[in-house]
């Protein structure tokens, strides 16, 4: 069986813990019964010791296989990881996801992909990343009475993604201690507004309405301080043509929506000024998570 989950880049600016879309850069895990339990990572964190050891994905994994069936049975597990860890890409949602998904497969129970998006939130409160996880495209999301409700947009394959990474990571609960405690009334107001505006656009496909509808006064400036040269990322990235620049979830992955045909252009700028960073022109993904049995 094979589970693949896509990144995401959540925030979208004005949109904290509300707004995301997900983009083709997928984890991917397969795995079958076997005699003794065993885990094997190729790509993102293959050199890293600690996660065969202790595993986001295999504890997950556990809570729901052992709650779904009484037999004890080991599993052969591959992962082909093309998500980086820690850089706002949603690779702590991409793991929870594909965990999830796996259980039930494993267990031989069909789930529709709003269940497993609402156990998802069990491990991840906000639902701007799990959402677009799930189901792909563009997505708004909230949360009542720990159930996810959400609205999709499939993103249009004439605009792409450029993504710059920074090698340095940031944690997203460590990035969350950053913000501030309370908003006054005039930056609430003014991000409530603008959030309602990118989502209007994204909708309509008003895609010039994106760089005034995607400023932020909630979380982008206490991140980007962080790493002071992503102000000049998302400079160069505007000054560039790009439609929209945004932080990346809580960082430090710096996200630009471009035209297609802009979008060559607007990584070589990028490569040339952030020669440091890692510079990608991703599609966007409109399937979310994709079980093949
Ligand atoms: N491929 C993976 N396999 C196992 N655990 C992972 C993987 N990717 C991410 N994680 C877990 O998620 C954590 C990163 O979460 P977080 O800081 O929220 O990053 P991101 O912004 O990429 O979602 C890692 O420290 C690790 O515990
Ligand atoms: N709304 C969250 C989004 C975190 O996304 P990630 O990709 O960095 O995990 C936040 O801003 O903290």
């Amino acid at each position: 069986m094979t589970i693949s989950v896509p990144a995401t880049s959540a925030n979208l600016g004005p949109g904290f813990d509300t707004l995301g879309l997900a983009v083709d850069l997928r984890n991917r895990v397969e795995f079958h019964p076997s005699k003794f339990f065993s885990v094997s990572i190729k790509g993102e964190g293959e050199n890293n010791p600690r996660l065969k050891g202790n595993n986001l994905f295999i504890s997950i994994f556990n809570d729901h296989y052992s709650r779904l069936i009484k037999n004890k049975q080991n599993f052969k597990f591959t992962f082909y990881n093309q998500i980086p860890m820690s850089r706002g890409l949603g690779s702590s949602s991409a793991v929870i996801v594909s965990a999830i998904a796996s259980a039930h497969e494993a267990a031989g129970i069909r789930v529709s992909k709003r269940r497993i998006l609402n156990h998802a939130l069990v491990y991840e409160s906000h639902p701007d990343n799990i959402t677009p996880a799930v189901m792909g495209g563009f997505n708004v999301a909230t949360v009542e009475k720990n159930k996810v409700f959400s609205q999709k947009k499939h993103l249009p394959d004439y605009l792409k993604a450029v993504v710059v990474i920074p090698n340095k990571q940031m944690n997203t609960s460590k990035s969350r201690t950053v913000l501030p405690k309370s908003y006054s009334k005039e930056n609430a107001v003014y991000n409530l507004s603008h959030a309602a505006l990118t989502v209007a656009a994204f909708f309509n496909e008003d895609w010039e309405m994106l760089k005034l509808a995607a400023q932020d006064r909630f979380h982008q400036k206490a991140r980007m301080k962080t790493l002071p040269e992503l102000f000049s990322v998302q400079k160069v990235a505007y000054e560039s043509g790009a439609l929209m620049s945004t932080l990346s979830g809580s960082g430090s992955t710096f996200f630009s929506l471009v035209y297609d045909e802009d979008s060559a252009m607007i990584a070589n700028r990028m490569k040339q000024k952030f020669p440091d960073f890692n510079v990608k022109v991703l599609n966007f993904d409109n399937d979310g998570l994709i079980i093949e049995r």
